[in-house]
């Protein structure tokens, strides 16, 4: 289903299925909210019958049950027979996507970078009288708003049972509004988005550009306003700079509270990854961690959280099959590709720079004719840097260093190589200013 319907479709929509049991030719899924289970069953209902009869299953339809326990949003029951109606007691079932249980207040890491948006979303979650109107959340990619969003909704939840809270991204949105505009049920889509207590609409730069989804979005905003409703809305960018949104959009998701998550600093990266680690630990007492890892990981992993996640989670799934402690050795073994993806973009330029500062010498003289040895093997040095630490290439690196010849580059690169295995002084050299120039 995954390679037919691609991650993001199969992740919203597919995973949260629980296949239960084939009972006289019926395959009943729980479902955590019931409008997951209709929308399966009518975009891919034929396409799970297929699959069950590749795996010699003959099934004549599929059941869906809302089981409580993972319901995200309050929700009516909902049954596979075409035109069954939802019981007429319940509320009209809300179109929000699931909410990841891992996505908490307990497991989101406070730091500098993020803490006036987690206290902004802590205030909102709270409930009471709504003071922030919308609440906007802003950051760059894996930073974390979905999760601050997703914990927002459990709260309210908590606290507030019979709340219906819609939690969705604006590409949901607008698929929603355009499926309405096909079978004619603006009306009910209206009605639907309007009944709500908390809204909660995801990367809302999604609809930037689509003038219709805007305006269906705008007069929803203005309609929930008035009521005094919460909205809290999310964005890779602050309301003001979202190209391609209306000017009256953009100057009403600035009423309420516009809060930053700013990029992870090295504490906070430390923080988050210390809490997966424990986490993790605690469920696997026979998996051991070097202490050196985690720091190392925080220091060179500075690209978002989602990747520093994914690196930690990586080097335990490792560490368990290999039953070896994680280590150093085995973390720059199990990560190279990731740590070389984000390794700082070291420039020839730098590297010219810090080699003159580490051994004393003047740029003029590194990029002159001179072959004195004070100056001819730094230069050696800073060429075999250029050479190891960027993508360029060796005629590159010579005209940067005043107009060489590539063979001489060739000479240098091949000599530092000899001398770094023979000369103590010289690998440590290497390693100092490589250390210095990737931090
Ligand atoms: N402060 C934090 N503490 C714990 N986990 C975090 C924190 N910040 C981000 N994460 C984790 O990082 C991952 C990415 O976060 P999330 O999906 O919320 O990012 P996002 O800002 O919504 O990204 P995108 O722009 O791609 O939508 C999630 O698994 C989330 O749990």
């Amino acid at each position: 289903m995954e390679a037919e319907l691609g991650t993001d479709a199969y992740r919203n929509w597919i995973a949260p299925l629980t296949f239960e049991a084939v009972i006289e030719g019926v395959a009943h899924f729980s479902v955590p909210i019931a409008f997951i289970g209709r929308y399966v069953k009518r975009n891919s209902g034929d396409k799970i019958i297929e699959l069950f009869a590749e795996h010699r299953e003959h099934i004549s339809c599929l059941e869906f049950h809302v089981d409580d326990s993972r319901r995200a949003a309050p929700v009516a029951p909902v049954r596979e027979e075409k035109g069954a109606a939802a019981t007429p007691a319940e509320p009209e079932p809300l179109p929000g996507a699931p909410l990841d249980p891992r996505f908490t207040f307990d497991n989101f890491i406070v730091g500098k970078p993020n803490e006036m948006a987690a206290a902004a979303a802590r205030r909102v979650a709270e409930g009471g009288p709504v003071l922030f109107n919308p609440l906007f959340l802003y950051g760059g990619v894996g930073l974390g708003k979905t999760h601050l969003m997703h914990a927002i909704a459990w709260e309210i939840q908590k606290k507030n049972p019979g709340y219906r809270v819609l939690y969705l991204s604006a590409e949901q949105f607008m698929f929603r509004f355009v499926q309405a505009l096909r079978f004619r049920n603006t009306i009910e889509f209206k009605e639907l988005f309007r009944s709500v207590d908390v809204l909660m609409v995801d990367d809302v730069q999604f609809i930037a550009g689509k003038d219709s989804t805007q305006a269906e979005f705008f007069h929803t905003f203005n309609a929930l306003i008035e009521q005094k409703k919460q909205i809290i809305i999310s964005g890779d960018r602050a309301p003001g700079e979202i190209d391609g949104m209306e000017e009256r959009i953009r100057s009403r998701l600035q009423w309420g509270l516009v809060a930053d998550l700013h990029p992870t600093d090295y504490e906070l990266r430390l923080g988050i990854l210390q809490a997966k680690a424990e986490a993790y630990l605690t469920d696997h007492p026979e998996v051991t961690l070097d202490p050196t890892v985690l720091p190392f990981l925080a220091h060179r992993i500075s690209s978002n959280v989602r990747v520093l996640e994914g690196a930690l989670t990586r080097l335990f799934a490792f560490g368990s099959l290999v039953g070896r402690a994680i280590d150093m050795d085995m973390t720059t073994e199990c990560l190279s590709d990731i740590l070389r993806a984000s390794s700082r973009k070291v420039t020839v330029e730098e590297i010219i720079r810090k080699v003159c500062e580490h051994y004393n010498i003047r740029q003029t003289d590194i990029l002159s004719p001179r072959r004195a040895r004070v100056v001819a093997r730094p230069r050696q040095v800073a060429m075999f840097l250029s050479k190891t630490l960027t993508t360029k290439s060796l005629p590159e690196i010579g005209r940067r260093f005043g107009g060489r010849d590539h063979t001489t580059v060739m000479h240098a690169v091949k000599r530092i190589e000899e001398l770094r295995q023979s000369d103590s002084q010289i690998a440590d050299d290497l390693e100092m200013l490589r250390r210095m120039l990737e931090a």
